[in-house]
């Protein structure tokens, strides 16, 4: 499979939870690939977590490292790239995202809820009724994660090696076929 992807890299996208930084490393040993995850090298470069950051510096001031993280990532090849829940709200950042393969991870809001219900580390999840605001995100996001190459949808007793499987299985079927002469 690596060989026929050619080092193209993959960039998992999707809702906060949703497994992308999970699934993600999978990939990445099973391709032979990198491991990229652009929350964790905003917070490294940072120097803080991402929600002191969200705290701090705003959530604009995150959006604009974000972008400036994945505009250097997508200069390599061979790499699996988890990204943040919210990489897809700047224009700007799909003409990164496009230099690969875009993954939408795609779960319902209950199966992402059970597993962040107890999580403090998803500042936009630091709401009085945290299940509709994931609900509200996602039907705002829906129409942009739906602009990614592949989908798939992930049901709540998945396991994140089977979920990884999947898109493994799912990469030939939007990979250009080569031109025969
Ligand atoms: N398929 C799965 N089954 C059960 N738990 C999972 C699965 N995938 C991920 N998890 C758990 O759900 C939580 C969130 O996963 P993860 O951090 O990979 O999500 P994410 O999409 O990277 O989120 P974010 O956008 O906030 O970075 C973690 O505790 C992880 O262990
Ligand atoms: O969905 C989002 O907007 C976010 C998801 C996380 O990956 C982090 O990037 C941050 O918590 C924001
Ligand atoms: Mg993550």
């Amino acid at each position: 499979m690596s060989s026929l992807l050619q080092g193209v890299n993959l960039y998992l996208i999707g809702m906060m939870g949703v497994g992308k930084t999970t699934v993600g490393r999978l990939l990445a040993k099973q391709l032979a690939y990198g491991f990229v995850d652009t929350d964790d090298v905003i917070a490294q470069a940072a120097g803080k977590f991402i929600n002191q950051i969200f705290d701090e510096e705003g959530e604009a001031a995150f959006r604009q490292l974000e972008s400036d993280v994945l505009s250097q990532v997508c200069a390599f090849t061979k790499l699996t790239i988890a990204t943040g829940g919210g990489i897809v709200l700047r224009r700007e950042n799909w003409s990164y995202l496009h230099h690969g393969l875009i993954v939408w991870l795609d779960a319902p809001v209950e199966v992402i809820y059970s597993r962040l219900a107890d999580d403090t580390t998803r500042p936009l999840l630091q709401d009085s009724d945290p299940q509709e605001k994931l609900r509200s995100l996602l039907e705002q996001r829906q129409p942009l994660y739906a602009q990614a190459d592949i989908r798939i949808a992930i049901a709540q007793e998945e396991t994140p090696e089977q979920i990884a499987t999947r898109v493994i299985e799912a990469i030939p079927s939007v990979l250009k076929k080569p031109v025969s002469h």
